[in-house]
């Protein structure tokens, strides 16, 4: 009962094979890819892996590197299976204008950050889920697991690039996060992530204020290591709550 899940995201492909999918299952296998090198995943860390029963993915990287990647899955016999936001699932209710138009990631993370504190026991709280990748976002979801709203914002690199291009000046080496930066490198290191900070805490203010209890804050994703010491208000820091999402709802389509 093998299962393979998949997060196909903007800068690389993250992929972890279960026993089986189920929450507590162990993991067999795992890796990431950035995607100029997914074309090799086939020949190379996936050719020794025992045959997936069955897949269960997100892409948000578009249809040209979604076809890539089942290409690659062409050495197995099993049907791709690709997350698309629904009004419903697993506990969590979609308040997006237009459900399916949400992004695949940040509706599976969601769902991994609910199971996650359902899982911790006690009373459910209101969570902010803050995913930190290419781009970075910052989720609200209340008591009762219905998601409210959330934040796009640019993540570290685009932020960088976008200085870069659009100034004659700012093209330094990576500096230092510190309150008050007297240098070109760390203005710009410290401008960055105290972006991200400071939307996390407005959103952490905003969903307290909506909700009338404290909300426990998660916070996921490739760069999140780079964001966690630099936060005032305590988030837990998970690296696969992706994937915790993914057998989550691959529990309940494969049972
Ligand atoms: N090996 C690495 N070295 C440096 N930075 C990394 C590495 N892996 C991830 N990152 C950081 O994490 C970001 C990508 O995280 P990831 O969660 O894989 O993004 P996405 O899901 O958008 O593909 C990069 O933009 C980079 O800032
Ligand atoms: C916001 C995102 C770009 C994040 O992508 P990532 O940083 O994980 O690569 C992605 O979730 C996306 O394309 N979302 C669709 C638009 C939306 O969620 O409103
Ligand atoms: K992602």
């Amino acid at each position: 009962m093998t299962f393979l899940a998949l997060d196909v995201g903007n800068t690389r492909l993250k992929w972890a094979l279960y026993e089986r999918p189920h929450p507590d299952a162990a993991l067999l296998a795992h890796g990431a890819e950035f995607l100029e090198n997914i074309d090799r995943l086939a020949e190379g860390p996936w050719a020794d892996l025992p045959e997936p029963e069955h897949m269960l993915g997100c892409v948000v990287a578009g249809d040209a590197i979604k076809r890539r990647v089942q290409e690659q899955m062409e050495i197995w016999d099993i049907h791709p299976k690709w997350v698309v936001p629904s009004v419903q699932e697993a506990g969590l209710t979609n308040g997006y204008d237009h459900p399916s138009r949400l992004g695949a990631d940040r509706w599976v993370a969601m769902i991994g950050a609910r199971q996650r504190m359902l899982a911790q026991g006690g009373a459910p709280r209101p969570l902010v889920v803050v995913m930190v990748g290419t781009a970075v976002t910052v989720e609200a979801i209340d008591a009762e697991g219905r998601f409210l709203g959330g934040l796009i914002l640019p993540g570290h690199g685009i932020m960088l690039r976008a200085l870069e291009s659009g100034t004659a000046g700012l093209h330094v080496p990576t500096g230092e996060v510190t309150p008050f930066p007297t240098n070109t490198s760390d203005a710009l290191t410290s401008g960055g992530t105290y972006a991200i900070a400071g939307a996390c805490e407005r959103m952490v203010h905003h969903l307290r204020e909506h909700t009338g209890q404290e909300p426990l804050c998660i916070m996921t994703g490739g760069a999140g290591w780079k964001m966690a010491p630099s936060m005032s208000l305590q988030f837990e820091l998970v690296d696969n709550l992706i994937f915790d999402g993914l057998l989550a709802m691959a529990t309940l389509r494969f049972a």
